[in-house]
């Protein structure tokens, strides 16, 4: 294939840059404790400072990958499927969900809403970032907000996005990982006090497990 052909089998989201793909259990939020197959798709530049797959930012180092292949690959080990990245709203998801959905497969994304929505989604974790705010339309969309907490400013910034959600969302506060032993009793008087929000632990991490 030409340069240009795979740059633009990219685009059409035919070729994805896939930095990794796994088994595991999903660590955070709403399903938590549910066994889920992870596709991490590369390139992100949102920036977070703090962000725990630096690795995926750069989408040039992760090899472009037929959207057909990786799917004949999950329908082997599960009937969920979580999307990540890297921000995998950076590339068009309509082909690569579309052929997950005729699987029969449950589809969620966790993404920063940096990106225009693409794709048809059984979930969707929206989790902001200061750096990048969310596009307009996924407030709308999104079943689960999950707003990261790394210093205490972050409350008011995750009320802001509260204030902006659909009424159907489901509501986390998550520690930032480097800061948990600090945040999370925080987080704990937090959601007590305001008991809309719900805890979220990166469970995954606990467990030693991808
Ligand atoms: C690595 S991101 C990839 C998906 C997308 N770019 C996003 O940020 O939502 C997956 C999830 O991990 C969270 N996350 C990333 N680094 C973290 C850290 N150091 N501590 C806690 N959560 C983190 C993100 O907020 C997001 O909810
Ligand atoms: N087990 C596990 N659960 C997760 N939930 C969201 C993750 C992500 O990086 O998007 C993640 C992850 O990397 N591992
Ligand atoms: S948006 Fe997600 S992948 Fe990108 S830097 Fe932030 S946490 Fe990392
Ligand atoms: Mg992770």
């Amino acid at each position: 294939m030409t340069k240009e052909a795979t740059a633009n089998r990219v685009k059409l989201g035919e070729l994805l840059p896939l930095m990794e793909e796994f088994y595991t259990i999903q660590g955070e939020g709403a399903h938590t404790g549910t066994p889920a197959y992870f596709i991490r798709v590369g390139g992100c530049d949102v920036g977070c400072h703090w962000c725990d797959v630096k690795e995926s930012w750069d989408a040039a180092i992760h090899p472009p990958t037929e959207a057909t292949a990786i799917v004949a690959n999950a329908v082997k080990y599960s009937k969920t499927i979580v999307i990540t990245g890297g921000e995998p709203l950076m590339w068009d998801m309509r082909h690569l969900t579309s052929l997950l959905k005729a699987e029969g497969l449950k589809v969620h994304i966790e993404t920063s809403g940096a990106y225009e929505l693409s794709g048809e989604w059984d979930w969707i974790c929206l989790s902001p970032k200061k750096r990048m705010l969310p596009k307009p339309r996924i407030y709308k969309e999104a079943h689960e907000l999950k707003v990261i907490i790394f210093n205490k400013s972050d409350f008011a910034f995750a009320e802001e996005h509260a204030a902006m959600i659909n009424e159907d969302c489901e509501l986390y506060l998550q520690s930032e990982w480097s800061v948990r032993d600090k945040m999370t009793p925080l987080i704990v008087d937090y959601v007590m006090a305001n008991p809309k929000w719900k805890i979220s632990l990166q469970t995954h991490k606990y467990l030693n497990i991808p």
